[in-house]
């Protein structure tokens, strides 16, 4: 068996309503999973119950096989948990705090020098090892929440919004080590920031109202969650030819989305850009591909259109009553960081 995490029919009720109603997950070892949802959907009180700071109503999970409930002690060795806001002692230095927390989590007294050291190098905190905590910058707080969150070696590591709150520098310094902590971990991460899930993830997990919306690779919904087939294409053709060809296309519907001006960004003759969008959910580009070269007109791009992960989450999180509130804008606020961290890479 390889699940280091099994979630299983887990409920939490708070003064009689469900904070979480019959979640039923596992992870895999090596997994980095994003845990998506708007605000209230249950990814804290999730994330408590599996590190063992709160109690499920109902249902139960394992660690490595090993019971939460039954087995606390042992189970949270292998849990690293950095809560959304990491518990640090201001009057502490660095170094102070991580012997501190090392000696919490058990880790033997001869190894403690050690293990210190090698956190303090590994997130990168090198020059601030006699620094007070008070003194650090939030991305640095970060960082040694997640040192103090991994410093017993873990097998699971517990990650609650560990972006929130940061400057946009230091989200991408934050990511990098959460990437490079996902080569030796397994990763659940809870967050409000979509691209994220993107970056990071293999696997998201959408929980909206306390229950399990979607289960998958983020990529691999956005090809297969949209109610219609969409379609790009270039054709070197004109406009008129591709009217009278598609027109009659009972089940797709064409929309041009570069008029052609009769000059050609290629060469001699226009090309057309357009968007087709399919009655249903079925595949047509075969069909299309002979239509158009049966017809002689060449294709010169053909791509399928997905749907963002945007789009994915407000179809799974929203009614059509609150399709238009605000809370996926929320989740995009950080997208003007994203090309600076495309530049980065
Ligand atoms: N201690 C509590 N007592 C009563 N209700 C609670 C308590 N903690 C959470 N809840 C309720 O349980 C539901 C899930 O809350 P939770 O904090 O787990 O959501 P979340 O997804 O982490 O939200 P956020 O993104 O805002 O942190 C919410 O309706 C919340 O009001």
């Amino acid at each position: 068996m390889n699940n280091v995490l099994e979630v299983k029919q887990v409920s939490k009720v708070y003064d009689g309503r469900h904070g979480v109603h019959q979640l039923d997950f596992t992870m895999e070892r090596g997994e980095i999973v994003g845990f998506l949802g708007p605000n209230g959907a249950g990814k804290t009180t999730t994330m408590r119950m599996i590190t063992g700071y709160l109690q499920p109503t109902t249902g139960s999970i394992a660690v490595d096989g090993q019971s939460v409930h039954d087995q606390g002690r042992t189970v949270r060795s292998k849990i690293g948990y950095l809560p959304e806001t990491p518990p640090l002692y201001p009057d502490m230095t660095v170094q102070s705090y991580l012997k501190f927390v090392a000696n919490l989590r058990d880790v033997p007294a001869r190894e403690i020098k050690l293990r210190v050291s090698e956190m303090v190098s590994r997130l990168g905190l090198q020059a601030r090892e006699k620094q007070l905590v008070r003194g650090l910058s939030k991305g640095y707080k970060q960082r040694l929440g997640l040192a103090g969150a991994i410093i017993h070696k873990p097998d699971l590591l517990v990650l609650d919004e560990p972006t929130s709150g940061l400057d946009p520098n230091q989200i991408i310094e934050i990511r990098d080590l959460i990437r490079e902590l996902g080569e030796n971990h397994t990763v659940l991460l809870s967050t409000h920031i979509l691209p994220e899930v993107s970056t990071l993830c293999n696997r998201m997990l959408i929980i909206n109202q306390g229950q399990l919306v979607l289960d998958g690779s983020p990529q691999h919904f956005g090809s297969s969650m949209g109610d219609q087939f969409k379609v790009f294409i270039e054709v070197k053709a004109t406009e008129q030819q591709l009217h009278n060809l598609l027109a009659p296309w009972e089940k797709v519907r064409s929309e041009v989305i570069e008029p052609s001006d009769g000059k050609s960004s290629t060469g001699q003759q226009e090309t057309v850009r357009m968007l087709l969008t399919g009655e249903s959910p079925d595949d047509f580009r075969e069909e299309l591909f002979y239509l158009l070269s049966g017809a002689g007109l060449p294709i010169l791009e053909m791509r399928k259109e997905n749907l963002s992960l945007e789009q994915i989450f407000l179809k799974l999180t929203t009614t059509e009553t609150d399709a238009e509130s605000s809370d996926v804008n929320d989740m995009n606020e950080e997208s003007a960081v994203s090309p600076a961290e495309e530049e980065s890479k």
